[in-house]
């Protein structure tokens, strides 16, 4: 039984771990500090897991741990519960997917959400399923929307109070984004809040209010299809009561198909709340506050990137994201207004800066060209900019660390060469107008993890991958922050000099996200191995660079057995 308790509480207790994120304000922080700069060396394989079946790719999960249960989710929408002792499976739900599902971005899923005696997780048909934690078998199983349009799902549905949380993806295809609260034993929808200005929203069965002002940032009928993704999930931030969400890129990608490309005929062509961060009323999806990271988007800037809460130096409480359009943004955890705004890659030529009111300073020429007739075969003038599309970070989930007050930030520097095309919506089709190649900016590195000082901006440290990163990121009081590469390697770092103390070759791309919990005084460290997401996919230049990595899909655990520590601990 998960309690609301062990979920409040997740990020102080060290023995499991029930939540993504690794507690409420997704810092993926762990106080233990019994694996440590000191010992580290020591940390050594307990058992593997291989998820099996014909098709392997894009292992995104993070796993959950509760009660000697690890529970994994894997591509192509399956879900694992495996004894944590010994490694072995206790049951396996596939979700057998129907033909024609619309991932944009590889066959992927980041994690189920543990409550009560459930395990849940989203599906690429655009389900929500409940099982038993126990058994396995389906306790409940919702569609969230029609995957014949273009819908699916891919992030860690969130739990609060009695209700499951969740998104959804589809922003290729011309969907609406949107938040849905239902009743977490039952699956019946509560509420839902869509992020895209002029659409309603409801409330117990009923139409409840609407998403902004009608046509106040959307020209005409763009609004219907104007995407907005919810498609990495939100958060629960107990300080203020409130859900952080993020919405990804408005649709299509033609910015100049929005207004915004040139703001006319009295709206802005912000978009609202495409590549917005959002906060909502829990009890009733009423939107609280939003902060547009990106407004009159063209370079496919989502704006769904993870909200992680923390306590700056002064003791304020903030917010920290680092946003796909390069910008790390500091926010008041309050209301959601801007503090502050710094560069957390080196080059960003699609905007000079952010200024004092959060809003970019925009570079007009690196907005891809207008094209010359919007409904024929022209096309637009094709632009450099960077980063790329697939953003200064993507998905994979930063860390901050309570030992350091550091930031650690999973980041890619490169650019692309986009243009844009004509494009009308239809049902189910690819709805961007929008071309492009991605290309590396510099010969020795794409990926870079750096150490970032959230009250100054500054880079501590950084380490450079050839290939892009893509996996997440964990810090613990034992001085160390974890991640992984695409090349395989699983490495742990000195959290204040970014010294490579440890590392071990999973045999694919890593692009899961770590966790550690400790067991009988030995501490355990579980990471999946299995390249894939949307780098080979749509990574242009990048991914032909890429494209000898393998695919796998194994989950490692590591643990520094007690005799070990103690020989650590005598030299
Ligand atoms: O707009 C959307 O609905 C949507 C969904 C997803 C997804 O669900 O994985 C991605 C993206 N967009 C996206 O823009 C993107 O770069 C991306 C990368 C990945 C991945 O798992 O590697 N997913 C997604």
């Amino acid at each position: 039984q998960v309690t609301d308790e062990d979920i409040a509480n997740d990020a102080m207790t060290t023995g499991d771990v029930v939540t993504n994120g690794m507690g409420r304000s997704l810092q993926r922080y762990s106080p233990l500090d019994t694996l440590n700069r000191n010992n580290i060396e020591y940390l050594v394989p307990a058992w593997a897991f291989a998820l099996g079946g014909e098709k392997q790719r894009g292992q995104e999960t993070q796993p959950l741990v509760h009660d000697g249960v690890m529970y994994i989710t894997g591509s192509y929408s399956r879900l694992y519960a495996i004894d944590v002792t010994t490694g072995e499976e206790l049951w396996q739900y596939d979700a057998r997917l129907p033909e024609g599902i619309l991932p944009c971005c590889d066959v992927v899923n980041r994690g189920a959400a543990l409550y009560g005696d459930k395990v849940y997780f989203g599906t690429l048909d655009a389900r929500l399923v409940a099982l038993d934690a126990k058994t396995g078998d389906v306790v409940w199983n919702k569609k969230i929307a029609d995957y014949k349009e273009g819908y699916s799902y891919t992030a860690a549905p969130l739990i609060h109070d009695g209700l499951i949380i969740t998104g959804n993806s589809g922003g290729e295809f011309g969907i609406v984004g949107e938040v849905q609260a239902r009743d977490a034993e039952t699956g019946e929808m509560v509420w839902t809040r869509p992020m895209i200005e002029g659409h309603m929203g409801t409330l117990n069965g009923e139409e409840s209010t609407m998403t902004g002002t009608l046509n106040a940032t959307w020209p005409g009928d763009m609004w219907k299809t104007g995407g907005g993704a919810t498609w990495l999930g939100g958060s629960y931030d107990a300080e203020t009561d409130t859900l952080v969400f993020g919405a990804g890129n408005p649709a299509p990608w033609n910015s100049w198909l929005r207004n915004a490309g040139e703001p006319v005929d009295g709206n802005t062509g912000d978009n609202l709340y495409a590549a917005s961060r959002v906060g909502l009323d829990p009890a009733t999806g009423e939107i609280k506050w939003h902060f547009q990271t990106t407004p009159r988007e063209g370079w496919d800037f989502d704006g769904v990137n993870e909200v992680v809460g923390f306590t700056d130096a002064d003791g304020h409480k903030r917010y920290g994201t680092a946003d796909r359009n390069g910008f790390f943004y500091v926010l008041d955890r309050a209301d959601g207004g801007f503090v502050d705004a710094f560069p957390f890659v080196k080059d960003i030529t699609w905007a000079e800066g952010i200024d004092d009111t959060g809003r970019p300073i925009f570079v007009e020429a690196n907005r891809p060209g207008r094209p010359a007739e919007l409904t024929g075969e022209a096309k637009g003038e094709t632009i450099f900019a960077a980063p790329s599309f697939l953003g200064g970070k993507n998905w994979m989930p930063m860390s901050y660390s309570e030992n350091t007050g550091l930031f650690y930030v999973p980041s890619n520097e490169w650019g692309m060469d986009m243009w844009n095309e004509p494009v009308t919506y239809k049902k189910g089709a690819a709805y961007m107008g929008a071309g492009f190649t991605i290309k590396p900016l510099y010969e020795d590195h794409i990926g870079s993890l750096k150490a970032i000082d959230p009250a100054t901006g500054e880079w501590v440290w950084e380490f450079k991958n050839d290939a892009p990163l893509w996996g997440g990121v964990m810090s613990t009081a034992g001085g160390l922050v974890f991640t992984g590469t695409p090349e395989g390697k699983f490495i742990a770092f000195d959290d204040a000099t970014g010294e490579e103390l440890w590392s071990f070759q999973t045999g694919s791309g890593v692009v899961g996200q770590p966790i550690t919990w400790e067991q009988d005084g030995e501490q355990f460290v579980s990471v999946i191995s299995g390249w894939g997401g949307a780098v080979p996919l749509w990574g242009g230049e990048v991914a032909k660079k890429v494209n000898f990595l393998n695919q796998g899909a194994t989950l490692w655990t590591f643990k520094l057995p007690k005799a070990l520590a103690e020989l650590a601990a005598a030299e």
